[in-house]
């Protein structure tokens, strides 16, 4: 179609940023000061746009990233954000020129194992071979209704409030020992926690300070950290204030307790918004009266997109049942297709060997995708005809092998 679709140059910059703004019906107009804090997060070798005689109409951009699998491995992931085509040239196959150039080169040229992404809308990425794999559930708690029970902290465990320059240095730690039990984590950047205290701001989203608190245990190590917004509200002579989480990460189920039960009980708070949680989130159960904790939003947040099935098969683990199934992927792509027979030992660690044998499961990569961190049921896949079951008893098998205790999770919107 006579457009140039490229690699960005550093020049590039301010007229992509104007198409990401345009493309996400934003404000156009870029400022110098945007620019700057724009440059810091973006890696040019991995951002392409398309560019209509000289105006930039599309862009799409990745990130290195790591994904915590379950087990806890981490494994290297191509994650794309910012995929915006101007609607003046929508719908003529820019977007999936971009994204095919960057499936392409994570897989053979960086050797990423995956690829996620967030989706803005959900009929998007599906034909990308994309499978919905982690999901997030917001609640909105009445907090006088919800007959919250005092329970002391553990012996020797504290809470304190803490400045964004202390958080800069425990909230990396904090994440660390979070992401390392928490299937479907990513890891934050220097400048993500930059960003999250307010020591640099981009222009152009609001800043409001927020507060942190920091739980320690008993020996004094960062357990958890939460990150919240609370607004005076006075109805009369009647404090209504509302708190909104933007964040609460814990390394143990005794510091995400403890700080739930912290942010239900600051004095004026009326409501708390508890932000993006997983859907199996300890928040409702903690609660005398687990109704006053209603949801406002459940939906999918996390795609996974599986680019090399043996190295993902064998990055994580699976129930410790022993088992064997022969998967056959299919994959339009082609980056994943292919037969593999995974082999699931006492400790559940698998091997994921290339065979010619005939197929216990044939699914298409976007259900290895929905079922990969654990989020999804295989048997439901099969109903919903989204994977088939080619030996009696195989779906069942597969379900036990993949499905995990807790729900992965992705706190991050990236
Ligand atoms: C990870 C992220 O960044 S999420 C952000 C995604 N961006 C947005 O939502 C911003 C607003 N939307 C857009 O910028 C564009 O519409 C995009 C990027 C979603 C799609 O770009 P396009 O260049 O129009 O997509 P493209 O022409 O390659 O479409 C390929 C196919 O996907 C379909 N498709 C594309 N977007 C959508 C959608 N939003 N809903 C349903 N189907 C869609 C097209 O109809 C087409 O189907 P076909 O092959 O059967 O004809």
């Amino acid at each position: 179609m006579g457009l140039d679709v490229r690699t960005l140059e550093a020049a590039d910059l301010p007229e992509w940023l104007r198409a990401v703004n345009t493309g996400f019906l934003r404000a156009p107009t870029v400022s110098d000061e945007e620019v700057e804090v724009r440059r810091q997060e973006i890696d040019l070798s991995r951002t392409q746009g398309a560019y209509d005689a000289g105006r930039c109409v599309a862009t799409f951009r990745s990130m290195p990233r790591e994904v915590t699998v379950p087990g806890g491995a981490l494994l290297d992931t191509d994650a794309i954000t910012n995929v915006t085509v101007t609607a003046t040239h929508r719908r003529r196959g820019l977007a999936t020129r971009l994204m095919a150039n960057d499936l392409r080169a994570a897989k053979e040229e960086r050797g990423e194992a995956l690829a996620i992404l967030i989706a803005a809308e959900y009929p998007i990425y599906g034909r990308f071979g994309f499978g919905p794999a982690t999901s997030y559930t917001e609640w909105f708690v009445e907090v006088p209704r919800a007959q919250l029970r005092p329970v002391p902290l553990p012996e020797g465990a504290r809470i304190d409030l803490a400045e964004p320059a202390e958080v800069r240095k425990v909230g990396p730690e904090v994440h660390e020992r979070f992401r390392r039990r928490t299937p479907g984590a990513i890891n934050r950047t220097e400048l993500w926690w930059q960003l999250e205290t307010g020591e640099i701001r981009n222009p152009a989203q609001g800043w409001t300070e927020p507060m942190f608190a920091v739980y320690r245990d008993a020996t004094g190590q960062a357990t958890g950290l939460a990150t919240y917004t609370v607004e005076e509200k006075w109805h009369g002579m009647y404090p209504e204030c509302p708190l909104s989480v933007r964040g609460l990460i814990a390394a143990t189920p005794e510091a995400e307790a403890a700080l739930w039960r912290f942010l239900l009980s600051v004095d004026w708070v009326s409501t708390v918004k508890a932000g993006i949680r997983a859907p199996d989130d300890l928040l409702p159960d903690l609660l005398g009266d687990p109704r006053c904790a209603k949801v406002d939003t459940t939906a999918d947040l996390m795609w996974v997109r599986v680019l090399d099935p043996k190295r993902a098969l064998e990055a994580r683990t699976y129930a410790p049942v022993p088992g064997a199934l022969v998967l056959d992927i299919q994959d339009p792509l082609g980056h994943a297709a292919g037969r593999y027979r995974l082999e699931v030992a006492a400790d559940g660690t698998a091997q994921a060997v290339p065979t010619t044998a005939s197929p216990d499961l044939t699914l298409p990569v976007a259900s290895l995708g929905a079922l990969y961190l654990g989020n999804e049921s295989v048997l439901r896949l099969a109903a919903l005809g989204r994977l088939a079951e080619e030996t009696p008893g195989a779906a069942i098998l597969a379900d036990a092998l993949f499905r995990t205790p807790r729900r992965p999770w992705c706190p991050d919107i990236f």
